[in-house]
């Protein structure tokens, strides 16, 4: 028999008929979703936040998580600067130890911000055989239960999160709009926008309109945009025929185009390239990455769970820019014509070191040239 602290049982159900029993935190309740793992030791607010954790369970393998708490939201011009989103996108949540905060800033714990959000949360487990399993096996669905026996989890896996358009839940149903000082507004296309990104565009003066995902190339070019965003979110890109035939029709009108994560997913199969699902997928804050143009190694910040797996999956007309020494992936590319920049990696980096944010500078340069 467990000790549960919370006072009730928590279970991990996996595809493959594993059962793992644990303690129950955060909100009593039964989820299913995609189990996948980060490595990352720290940024679970921002983490749990980010949109493109839309339809996952998340286990941490870092051993203690909660020990500092959740802060209160704080916003520059409507962007959060320490949330990716306004709510917990991850359908459930499994840690070895969920402990309780101790820090100056923290205005509730963990499983408090879990229970106010109905997100369960499972403790007390080993997190590492989990992961082994998934690194083995490749990613798969799972039910997490908190406070409630799984009698029957089966009935729970009948959606394949690969099949689920999950930017019907992150992507706003409106344009929004966050002022800049430097006169130049950019249209960024936002499919389950990470907060991370919008602060660091902010910081470069843009005024950013952030449209709905599905927004038409010419709704898009009705704000005259100097430059173009296609951001980071959630689920499988291959879906998304209609935001691929958006970025295509808006390479006509050769506005500079940063694509990011989901993005760079986008801007590779509308002009021809392939991303195909990986095995258990990159979600870290140390992942590195070459810059071939420079053989420069960068850490950075990954979540994700498709990719361009090889150099032949490459778009025509583009040239590699970042590729993964740990797996060769393709991790950023640049179009040999058109003003067009990619990165699968997060370079906003929230959580994660600061290496790469010159991407952003780079962008910015882009959208000067085209003032
Ligand atoms: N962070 C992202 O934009 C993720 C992109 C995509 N949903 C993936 O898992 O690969």
């Amino acid at each position: 028999m467990i000790y549960c602290k919370r006072g009730y049982k928590g279970y991990l159900y996996l595809e493959d008929g594993t059962l793992i029993e644990g303690c129950g935190f955060g909100a009593r309740t039964i989820r299913a979703g995609e189990v996948v793992f980060t490595t990352s030791m720290n940024g679970y607010p921002e983490s749990l936040t980010d949109p493109s954790y839309r339809g996952q369970i998340l286990v941490i393998t870092h051993p203690l998580v909660g020990n500092y708490g959740v802060p209160e939201k704080q916003r520059v011009e409507g962007i959060l600067t320490n949330f990716e989103s306004e709510e917990i996108q991850v359908e459930g949540l499994v840690v070895a130890e969920e402990t309780d905060p101790f820090k100056w800033n923290s205005s509730k714990s963990l499983h408090e911000w879990l229970a106010s959000e109905g997100i369960p949360g499972i403790s007390d487990v080993d997190t590492r055989s989990i992961v082994k399993k998934v690194r083995s096996h490749g990613v798969m669905m799972g039910v997490i239960a908190s406070g409630y026996e799984l009698e029957d989890p089966r009935k729970y896996l009948e959606k394949k999160y690969d099949e689920i358009d999950f930017t019907q839940f992150t992507s706003p149903k409106a344009p929004i709009v966050h002022l800049g000082n430097s006169g130049e507004t950019i249209v960024l296309v936002d499919c389950g926008i990470k907060h991370g990104i919008l602060y660091q565009l902010h910081l470069r003066g843009f005024t950013i309109v952030r449209v709905p995902c599905k927004f038409t190339a010419d709704k898009i070019m009705d704000y005259y945009p100097k430059g173009i965003v296609f951001g980071n979110g959630p689920g499988n890109p291959n879906l998304l025929q209609d935001v691929i035939k958006n970025f295509k029709d808006l390479t006509e009108y050769k506005i500079p185009i940063l694509g990011i994560c989901l993005g760079h997913q986008v801007a590779t199969l509308a002009l021809g390239g392939k991303v195909k699902k990986m095995k258990f997928g990159h979600r870290a804050i140390n992942k590195p990455v070459i810059d071939v143009t420079t053989n420069k190694c960068y850490i950075t910040t990954h979540n994700h769970g498709y990719g361009i797996l090889s150099k032949e999956d490459l778009p025509q007309n583009t040239k590699l820019w970042f590729y993964n020494p740990d797996d060769s992936t393709i991790e950023g590319w640049m179009h040999e014509k058109l003003p067009i920049i990619t990165t699968q990696f997060h370079p906003e980096a929230r959580p994660g070191p600061w290496d790469v944010t010159w991407v952003f500078d780079k962008f910015k340069k882009m959208v000067s040239r085209n003032a």
